[in-house]
């Protein structure tokens, strides 16, 4: 397992090591004393999964204090092309995104920081991603920014998405009640 910090400071690709033998794979997920290098503050309060057909946009989705929290993305089954935008006002890359493809066979996932907003293509059907975040569910602080809003090329101009997340206004706006 190996944490390797992207452009984005605090955002990790985690390598993994996938073991294959003749029953199927095994792979270690998360490991305290590897990843508190990344964040001290790593303490998952819960963890859920999606599943979505090819073509499905999730996103872009974070929370706001005082429940923004850490992200941890991956993909046992399937692949996406996975999106991270960095909305920290003071951040050297605020504005700024960077994108990765997590699937089942290269078994890489994501860390992600407070403060960026986080989403993904599916790029085959039945994909699941599963999610570990610091904070739980807050209905009311969990927003969004609108997927082609701020510059990144998805490679697809009609993705099946939510209405809600059709909804998110775009980083020009959200710039006005950025509380990051
Ligand atoms: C996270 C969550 C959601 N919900 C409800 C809210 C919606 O009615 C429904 C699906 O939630 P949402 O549309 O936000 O799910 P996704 O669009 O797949 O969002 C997910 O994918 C993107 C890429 C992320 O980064 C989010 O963290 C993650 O929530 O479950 C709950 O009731 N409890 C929960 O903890």
């Amino acid at each position: 397992m190996n944490l390797i910090e992207a452009k984005i400071p605090g955002l990790f690709l985690v390598e993994n090591n996938l073991l294959r033998d003749n029953r199927g794979t095994f792979l270690k997920t998360f490991q305290k004393s590897v990843f508190e290098k990344a964040h001290s503050d790593l303490n998952f309060s819960e963890s859920y999964y999606s599943v979505s057909q090819k073509d499905v946009i999730r996103g872009m989705h974070f929370q706001i204090p005082p429940e923004d929290h850490h992200k941890l993305i991956y993909v046992p089954k399937g692949k996406i092309l996975d999106v991270v935008l960095d909305l920290r006002k003071q951040s050297d890359t605020f504005g700024q995104f960077e994108s990765f493809e997590l699937s089942s066979e290269n078994a890489k996932a994501v860390l992600i920081p407070k403060g960026c907003a986080h989403g993904f293509r599916s790029l085959e059907d039945d994909t699941i991603t599963i999610y570990a975040v610091t904070t739980e569910y807050n209905n009311v602080l969990d927003l969004g920014i609108k997927w082609e809003s701020f510059g990144f090329n998805w490679g697809i101009s009609k993705p099946i998405i939510s209405a809600r997340d059709l909804s998110f206004p775009s980083l020009e706006d959200f710039k006005n009640s950025n509380p990051f």
